[in-house]
């Protein structure tokens, strides 16, 4: 497999905002990649840079093997072969669909032969790959958000670009709708294998659509890896916090997989780790997510792991609830099914499982 896009220390700052710090990152053709993280870490200027749309103050940015951008030299987004879909969708009104989706291929430099011969069966192609076959005369103001967003993932595809960049491209949609479009834009990528970068704060979005996972703060990378690394093994805290809502406790490492914590006014607990926390070693830290905790009406005679708590919030959530619970200085997070109640200011027995 090659390399479609290839980033070398990149560096951009607006005055004194580093928007971006010494990033490193390189994709793969056909990769789908998720640039995942909080409001202004950077996520976004990294794309405008990919794009074209901005310059960086130091690194170099390659794609396909071509250097087209340091602080010296850039080049131009229309000749990058990028397709964008951007959370706005930016649709031209007065245009309908098939107009909308023709235009990339009139003023795209380098559009394959094939299609310009004959560009209305191009179109109509990818119309029915996005489920929008017949909807060539509509207006943008006569479709639904879901159309629309397909128009315009329609529109950046059409001429065949080398790489799709999305940036929070379902924001502006309903949840139901969000999470049908997450399938259509995974079908989409399987049938044309072009490399995606996709931008989102949703760590739900990023872990269900892309191969691999990019989580960014404060303008650097914190963790490069697949869902499930970034989700079962996280590498610093912020990536534990920001993507598995993970409680912290404070205690000590005895060995890699033995974490002891002391509490004032309940007997010490010693749990023995299944995973791996080797990152968090010395921090004398223990991750847990919400899922990693259980809860237990409070019996006589409570287990060894088993800690005192009491209930404190409750929030439905369909097939879940999440509960926060006091235990000592700690409001733990715990998400449960629903089978057992528990009330509020109820006291509990909470287990770890880690
Ligand atoms: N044109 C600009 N001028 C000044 N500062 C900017 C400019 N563009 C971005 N920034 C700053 O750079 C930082 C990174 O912004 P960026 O838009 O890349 O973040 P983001 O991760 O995409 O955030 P969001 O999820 O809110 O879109 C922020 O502090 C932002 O305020």
């Amino acid at each position: 497999m090659n390399q479609c896009v290839h980033i070398k220390g990149i560096c951009k700052h607006y005055g004194k905002v580093e928007a971006l710090r010494q990033i490193d990152l390189s994709i793969m053709d056909g990769e789908f990649v998720a640039l995942l993280g909080p409001s202004g870490c950077g996520k976004t200027t990294l794309l405008r840079l990919i794009a074209g749309f901005d310059q960086p103050n130091d690194g170099e940015i390659w794609l396909h093997g071509e250097r087209v951008a340091t602080k010296f030299s850039i080049k131009p987004p229309e000749f990058r072969q990028i397709g964008m879909v951007f959370q706005s969708f930016a649709l031209w009104p007065h245009m309908n669909v098939y107009e909308n989706v023709v235009f990339p291929l009139h003023y795209q430099p380098n559009v394959l032969e094939e299609y310009k011969r004959n560009i209305r069966k191009r179109v109509q192609e990818i119309l029915e790959l996005v489920g929008l076959g017949g909807f060539e005369k509509r207006f943008p103001s006569q479709l639904s958000g879901g159309q629309r967003q397909r128009v315009a993932v329609a529109r950046a595809i059409v001429f065949n670009p080398a790489l799709l960049l999305m940036d929070e491209p379902l924001s502006s949609l309903d949840a139901e709708l969000r999470i049908q479009m997450r399938k259509e834009i995974q079908d989409i990528h399987r049938n044309l294998g072009t490399a995606i970068i996709y931008v989102t704060h949703d760590q739900s979005e990023a872990l269900a659509m892309a191969n691999r996972v990019v989580v960014m703060k404060e303008g650097a990378i914190e963790q490069v890896g697949s869902p499930n690394e970034i989700y079962f093994s996280p590498k610093t805290p912020f990536v534990a916090k920001f993507v598995g809502q993970s409680n912290f406790l404070k205690g000590e490492w005895l060995d890699s997989r033995t974490f002891s914590i002391h509490f004032n006014n309940q007997n010490p607990v010693v749990i023995n780790t299944k995973q791996n926390f080797q990152p968090f070693q010395n921090d004398n830290i223990l991750p847990i997510r919400p899922d990693q905790i259980q809860l237990r009406k409070l019996r006589n005679q409570y287990s060894k792991n088993g800690l005192l708590g009491k209930v404190r919030h409750i929030q439905f959530q369909g097939r879940e609830l999440m509960y926060s619970v006091q235990v000592e200085e700690y409001q733990l997070e715990i998400m449960t099914n629903t089978y057992t109640h528990f009330e509020y200011g109820e006291d509990v027995e909470v287990e770890l499982l880690v």
